[in-house]
């Protein structure tokens, strides 16, 4: 679909059914990097086949990477450096608006033997990266900004970086902590990383993690205040490794069965799941929505949903989700603590509060909140996607009233979710609701 397309969905009269969600994009790139880096080959199954991993892929074939991809792109065979990246070509990486791409790429390659060019989409060049380039640059990477100051793009020197101390200021990204957590074996010696202000989106921490000691690298936790990986780790390839489904991609499914009437099991993930954006479910439980768990799915069902006033910043992504599943719940629904939706793909504050709006719903924008009270009826709107995959998902959830949708340039899923409407239509009855314009 070009990004002049736009995809009217009628309204539905109930969801059903059973979808199981395609490979986690935060653990798909994660692993994706630390199979590169790591010493023997590794097998890749359930990986996300979308624009962030596409990037991740091209630019690892471009340091040298071999690797081998199924024809649907959710196997690759990695095989392992074994050490840092090493190129005597200079390169230009482009990484779209890939931040699971940009922010660990550019830490492992400042600790590297290369000179790399990092750019990205217009929107990339608007996202934070200094407080990363800041914490690289105390342990004397060679980092320059090639257009403005704290933003993509940059080109690197890539050398051995020392170890000891280094702070991070967590307060705008977590990406910036796990880029240097994930890139910490490349340095020499012992790396204690301190963690300055209030870190955000602390579950994507827990995915670092647990990531890294599937690869050999252990890092000792000191109550996310700070973290010590001790000298002469290297990551080393489990054999195997395979992506859980994406917790987030999960959450539009999950909202669908909380507010169509009637049952929808997400496969893919489960309670066992290390990714934060589960705890989704449990805020649709707190809405009224009856939610079962397994290890295997989560499965919810509707119910008369209640407004609900939470700090939502442990799931950034996922929440969201509960800003347009509030058009279904009865009174307020404030969602608190996520100032950083500003510094993702778009202004997602802003951009949400609009097209919220647009649908008749009584909406207050605030510098890290948002509250949505819905109307009695909402309006037939055409919403805006800003380029931006999670806006065009969440606002499908409106073909649940009784109240088609147009959604502007569907196709911006394909950042993590190339056929979510495909997908969307399938829990719908009648399935023929959606007709492309
Ligand atoms: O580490 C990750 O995989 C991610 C961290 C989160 O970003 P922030 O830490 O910037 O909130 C999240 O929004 C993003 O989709 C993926
Ligand atoms: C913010 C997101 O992606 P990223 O930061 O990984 O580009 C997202 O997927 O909502």
């Amino acid at each position: 679909m070009s990004n002049t397309d736009s995809l009217t969905l009628q309204p539905v009269r109930a969801v059903s059914g059973t979808v199981n969600v395609p490979g986690s994009k935060s653990l798909s790139n994660r692993a994706l990097l630390l199979a590169a880096l790591a010493s023997g080959t590794t097998e890749l199954t359930n990986l996300l086949d979308s624009d962030d991993i596409r990037h991740m892929l091209t630019a690892l074939k471009q340091l040298g990477v071999n690797y081998s991809l199924s024809h649907d792109n959710t196997r690759c065979v990695v095989e392992g450096l074994g050490r840092a990246f090493q190129s005597d070509a200079a390169l230009t990486l482009f990484l779209g608006n890939a931040g699971t791409a940009m922010r660990p790429l550019c830490a492992a390659l400042a600790a590297s033997d290369v000179q790399v060019t990092l750019t990205g989409e217009p929107r990339m060049e608007e996202r934070p990266i200094g407080d990363l380039v800041n914490t690289l640059r105390q342990a004397g990477a060679d980092i320059t900004y090639d257009k403005n100051e704290g933003y993509p793009p940059l080109s690197i020197r890539g050398k051995q970086l020392r170890g000891g101390e280094v702070s991070v200021d967590g307060s705008v990204s977590s990406q910036f902590l796990t880029a240097v957590l994930m890139a910490a074996p490349l340095f020499a010696g012992e790396l204690k990383i301190n963690i300055e202000g209030e870190l955000v989106s602390k579950p994507y921490i827990d995915i670092t993690l647990d990531t890294m000691a599937k690869f050999g690298v252990v890092v000792e936790n000191l109550d996310y205040q700070s973290f010590v990986i001790p000298a002469g780790q290297r990551y080393r390839s489990p054999g195997r490794f395979m992506v859980e489904g994406d917790a987030s991609s999960a959450s539009y499914f999950l909202a669908a069965g909380a507010i169509g009437g009637g049952t929808v099991r997400v496969t893919g993930i489960g309670a066992t799941s290390i990714q934060g954006d589960i705890r989704f479910a449990d805020v649709l439980e707190q809405m009224g929505a009856t939610v079962s768990w397994s290890d295997e799915y989560i499965e919810v069902t509707g119910g008369p949903l209640q407004g609900v006033d939470l700090d939502l910043n442990h799931i950034p992504d996922a929440a969201m989700t509960i800003a347009t599943t509030a058009l279904f719940a009865n009174g307020k629904t404030a969602i608190r603590n996520i100032h950083n939706w500003r510094v993702k793909e778009t202004d997602r504050l802003h951009a949400m509060a609009t097209e919220l709006k647009k649908l008749g719903a009584e909406v207050e924008e605030g510098t890290d909140y948002i509250t949505v009270t819905p109307p009695d009826a909402l309006r037939h709107a055409a919403i805006d996607t800003y380029n931006d995959h999670r806006i065009a998902m969440c606002f499908s959830l409106v073909a649940l009233s009784d109240t088609p949708v147009t959604i502007n340039d569907p196709g911006c899923t394909a950042k993590t979710f190339p056929d979510y409407f495909e997908r969307f239509s399938g829990i719908c009855q009648p399935a023929d609701t959606l007709a492309a314009e």
